[in-house]
This record gives C-alpha cells, structure tokens and sequence, in this order.
C-alpha cells in the first residue's frame, strides 16, 4: 500500500478535529468539528483504498496522452453538475417554503438556515466550481502550458469541496456571521483563504510559464476574479473570535461602516464572481463553439478595464436610504448607471461574435444556451443600473423586484453560460464524439428558458405591487395596507415562481442524465433538431 504526503495530511487534520471538538468552548463549534472529523475520516479511508469513482476514473487511462492537467477539470465539472443540482433543488425548497410556511422544518431546514445554504450552494458551489473547472480548462488550452504546480490544482479542488461542505453543514446547524453572501463563520474563511491563495498560485504559474506569447484575454478576466475576490473575501471577514475554539467573532467594523464594507463585497462578488469569472467563460467557449475569432479583440480590452474599474465603486447603490452618506450613495448610483456601457461592451462582444454564423442559433442548442445567457446579462445589466437610481430604488428596494433582478442574473446568464460551457467540455474531456443527446440539450434549453421567464416576470409584478402597497396612503396620510396584507397578496406569485424554479430544476435534471450518458460512452440514436435542418427547395 502506498502512502500519499496527502493521506497523512488529511490523516493530521481529522486528528485536529477530534481535539476540536473535544475542547470547544460552544456546542456548535463541537458539532461542527465532528462534522469535519467524520469528512476527513471518510477522505483518508477513500484515499488508504484509492477508491475509483466509475466512469470518472475509468478515463484516466487516456488523460495521460495529453499534456494537459485534465482529471482536475473532469471532476469540476461532475462536481459543477452535482452542485447545481443541489442548489436549484434547494432553491425550489425555500421557494415553496415562502407560499406555504408550513414547510419550515424546525430547526435545522427552516427558511432562515435553507437560504444561505441555496445562496451559497447555486453562487459558490455550483457557480464556483464552474469556474474553477473551465479557468483551468481554459488557461491551459491558451498558454500551452501544463498547470503550473503539480498536486496544487488537486488542493484547490478537494479544498474548495470541503469548504462548501463546511459552510453548508455550519448553516444547517445554525452557525452563521450573518454576511449576506459570507456566512460563513472565521475559521471556514481561514480555511478558504488558504485554498484561494493556491488557486491564485496555480493560475499565475501557468500564466508565467506558458508557450504562447499573447495573455489570452478570457484568462485576463479569470484573473481579475480570482484576485479580486481574494481582496473582498478577506476585507469583508476580518473579524476577532471570542474563542479559538468557538464559532462566534465579531466583526473589525462596526455600524455604517460594518454595512458599507459588507456590500462593498456583495455588490463586487456579483461584478467579480457572477461577472468576470463568466465573462472569461464566455470569451473562451462561444468562439469556440461558434467556430469563429472574437469580434472585436479591441473592444474586449477596453470593456475589460472600464468594467473592473466602474465596478468596484458601486457598491452604495444596495444602501439607498440608510446611514450611509448621501454623497456615498450618489456616487454609487452615479457608477452604476455608467457601468451598463462596459457591461453592454461584453454583451455585443459575445453576440457579435456570431456575425457571419447566426444560422447556428437554429442548428446547435448550445450556441443557443450561449446566447441567451449573453442576452440575460444583457437585460440584467441594464434592469441594475434602472435599479440603482435612487427613485427607482425607492420602490423596488426590499421587495421581489430585486429577487426577480437577482435570478435573471443568476439563472439567465451564470447558469446558461455555464450549461453551454459544461456541455462544450465533457466530450471534449472524455473524448467522445458528440454529447449522448443533442435533442435533450433542447429540452433543457426550453425547459430553463421557460423557467426564468416564468420566475422573473411574476417576481417584477410581484415585487411592483408590494412597493406599491407599502407607499399607498390614503387622503389622511395613514397607510392603507398593512405589512401582513402586503404579505398575503404575494402568494400566488410565490406558488407560480415555484412552478418556474421547478422547471429550471428539471432541465437541469434533464443535462445531469445527458451528461451521465456521455460519460458513460452512449450516443443516443435520434432525429434531428425539429427546425434545425434547412427547409426542402423545390428545384427551379
Ligand atoms: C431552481 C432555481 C432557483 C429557485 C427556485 C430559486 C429560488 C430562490 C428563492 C426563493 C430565494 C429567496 C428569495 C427571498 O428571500 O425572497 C432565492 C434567493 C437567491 N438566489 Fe435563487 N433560486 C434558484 C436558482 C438560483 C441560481 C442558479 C442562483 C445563482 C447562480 C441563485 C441565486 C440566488 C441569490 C443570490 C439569492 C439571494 C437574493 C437576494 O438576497 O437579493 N438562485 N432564490
Ligand atoms: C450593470 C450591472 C448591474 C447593476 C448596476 C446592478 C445593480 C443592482 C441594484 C441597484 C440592486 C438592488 C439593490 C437593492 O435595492 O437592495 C441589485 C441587486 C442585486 N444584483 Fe444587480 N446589478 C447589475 C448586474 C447584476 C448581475 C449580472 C447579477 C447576477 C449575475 C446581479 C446580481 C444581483 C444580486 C445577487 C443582487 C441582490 C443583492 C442582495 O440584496 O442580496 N446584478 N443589483
Ligand atoms: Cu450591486
């Protein structure tokens, strides 16, 4: 038997753990210490076993034939897969938890616990694995160069799993610092921090040592996110525990300042984790399956820098009508209105890139699945600098119209992006002809488009009319509604938002079983595309 460095790390680690857990100063932070005792007693058994994951190991074997470092990519991507899954299922729970409360279960699956564990789960553990996955794909493919670091790239996968892990089970338990996209407490963004700062290693060294010349500009984008979430995750987290072997700290700020640095994060994990992450995404991957360059290489250059820069000040416009200085939140706004032009840059970059191939709109789903997604970030981009105008924020601040702006984002553009790129890859990675099911690729394209639409359009009327009732006075100047009448009128639109989220779940249901079969080596026997085959032309 042989025995890794990295089995008797993960060996040390589960022995820290146990110590943990047998001196911790709260009972949470000693359940969640047993948590991460029994995970990392599970990874040492698997690794004493070398236990093969089915198909996943099977193609190891063919992966050594490239110089490349593949395995990692793989696995992002069944791990993408296996996430987003999880947190649309999730995200279906608490959607339908808000049309009927009864579906709190205490404590442990209550609404107040589930959220962040769907937030996280759909932004960081589907999204993020998404990124990893395709950055490593994407850098390696356009340095010619092996990843830089050998086992590293492995480090920063299983790393990231765990830390998903532990910020799930620590939300379910009920530990949390209540940072809206941060939740996280101390020692897990500790954890983080360590694995990002090799993720960040890992990429610069394969930038530094690579064989093409020219810094390919989606790796320009992949770095911008890396680094920047590295800044924001750590100013965001500074924090003194009370004990260093409890799970409670407090913050190094406090009041205004507390909530400014606090959406200083949230707004730039949106510019750099939903955005620029994605933008690298798209500027590799559509040119590739369209076929054909960038449209305009210039343009991608200029809309990066403008966008990295307008991005970073509009954080204010998520604290209209606080604490915060007036000067501050119009300087937000004033940011944000002007960030839609570099946003609208990338969006006509990556549908222009089809200029000469529209046809592949009608023929190929995944070029489809690229495009709307491009299309989404498109109106999202423009509905948020709408959203960030102070009287514009008067109304739909605090209501559904922000929840109906966040998921045209976030199942619009960061989901189909990543389906399209997920979809590019796993043949490519397995080497297999084609996908097992084109026709499939279809239905999850319709099946999730119909799910947004339904999802965002009920979510502005929804949102619309709740703004309205809070402002209604009558000619005496008393409120008209109460809150809970404001409450009560929501429940149709939170049954049908669960219909909408329901269907996006099953298209990616539907891409799980498409993916699985490709992996396995099966191509589905089928028909073409209904319209993707050119019309008969009677003969003149
Ligand atoms: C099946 C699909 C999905 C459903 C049904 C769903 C449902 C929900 C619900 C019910 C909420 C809570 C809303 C509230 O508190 O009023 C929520 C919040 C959120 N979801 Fe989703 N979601 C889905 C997919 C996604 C995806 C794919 C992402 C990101 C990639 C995402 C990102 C978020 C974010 C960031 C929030 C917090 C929004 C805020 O605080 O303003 N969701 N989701
Ligand atoms: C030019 C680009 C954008 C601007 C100016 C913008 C602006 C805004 C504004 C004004 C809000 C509402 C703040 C509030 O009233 O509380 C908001 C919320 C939000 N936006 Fe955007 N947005 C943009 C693009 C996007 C994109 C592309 C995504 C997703 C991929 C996204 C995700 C979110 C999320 C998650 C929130 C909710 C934050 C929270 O309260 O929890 N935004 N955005
Ligand atoms: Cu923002």
């Amino acid at each position: 038997m042989k025995f890794g460095v990295e089995t008797v790390a993960v060996g040390i680690g589960a022995f820290l753990a146990l110590l943990g857990a047998a001196f911790a100063a709260d009972s949470l932070f000693e359940a969640h210490m047993w948590v991460l005792f029994f995970v990392l007693l599970v990874s040492v058994v698997l690794l004493l076993r070398k236990a093969s994951f089915g198909a996943v190991k099977a193609a190891s074997g063919e992966a050594t034939e490239s110089e490349y470092f593949d395995e990692v990519v793989k696995y992002g991507a069944v791990a993408t897969m296996f996430w987003g899954v999880v947190g649309f299922l999730v995200g279906v729970v608490i959607a339908a938890q808000m049309a009927f409360p009864d579906l709190n279960i205490e404590p442990w699956f209550n609404f107040g616990r589930m959220r962040p564990l769907h937030t996280s789960a759909v932004v960081f553990a589907f999204g993020g694995n998404a990124l990893l996955a395709t950055s490593f794909y994407v850098v390696q493919r356009t340095t010619r160069a092996r990843l830089w670091g050998g086992n590293a790239a492995w480090f920063v996968f299983w790393g990231y799993q765990l830390f998903i892990i532990m910020a799930a089970t620590g939300y379910l338990l009920g530990i949390t610092q209540s940072r809206e996209y941060a939740e996280p407490e101390w020692y897990v963004d500790l954890w983080l921090t360590i694995v990002w700062v090799v993720y960040l290693l890992v990429f610069l060294g394969t930038l530094f040592k690579r064989k093409e010349p020219h810094i390919y500009v989606a790796n320009w984008f992949y770095l911008a996110f890396i680094v920047t979430i590295a800044m924001l995750h750590i100013v965001n987290n500074l924090a003194v525990p009370v004990s260093f072997l409890g799970v409670k700290s407090y913050s190094a700020f406090a009041g205004v300042q507390d909530a400014l640095t606090q959406w200083w994060y949230g707004h730039n994990a949106v510019g750099f984790f939903l955005t620029a992450g994605f933008l690298g995404m798209m500027y590799y991957f559509i040119p590739k399956q369209v076929g054909r360059p960038v449209y305009s290489y210039r343009l991608s250059i200029v809309h990066f820098w403008s966008l990295i820069f307008l991005y970073i000040w509009a954080g204010p416009h998520h604290l209209h009508y606080t604490a915060l200085p007036d000067w501050a939140q119009t300087l937000g706004m004033v940011f944000s209105v002007m960030l839609w032009m570099p946003s609208w840059g990338g969006m006509i970059n990556g549908l222009m890139t089809l200029s000469g191939a529209w046809d592949k709109i009608r023929t190929d789903p995944i070029v489809r699945m690229m495009v709307i997604a491009v299309a989404f970030y498109g109106m999202s981009t423009f509905e948020g600098p709408v959203m960030s105008i102070k009287a514009v924020n008067s109304l739909s601040h605090y209501t559904d119209w922000t929840i109906g702006h966040v998921h045209s984002g976030a199942l619009g553009w960061v989901g189909m992006i990543s389906f399209g790129a997920i979809y590019y890859l796993v043949p490519k990675l397995w080497h297999r002809e084609r996908l097992y099911s084109l026709r499939l690729v279809n239905w999850h394209f319709w099946l999730a488009t119909l799910g947004i639409v339904v999802y965002a359009a009920v979510m502005w009327v929804a949102g619309i009319q709740q703004g309205l009732m809070w402002r209604e006075y009558d000619d005496q100047g008393f409120l008209v509604y109460s809150f809970a009448e404001s409450v009560a009128a929501m429940k149709p639109y939170y049954i049908l938002r669960t219909i909408g989220g329901a269907l996006y779940l099953v298209g990616g249901l539907v891409m799980a079983y498409n993916i699985f079969m490709t992996i396995r080596g099966h191509e589905r026997k089928e028909a073409p595309i209904p319209g993707s085959q050119p019309a008969m032309q009677p003969a003149e």
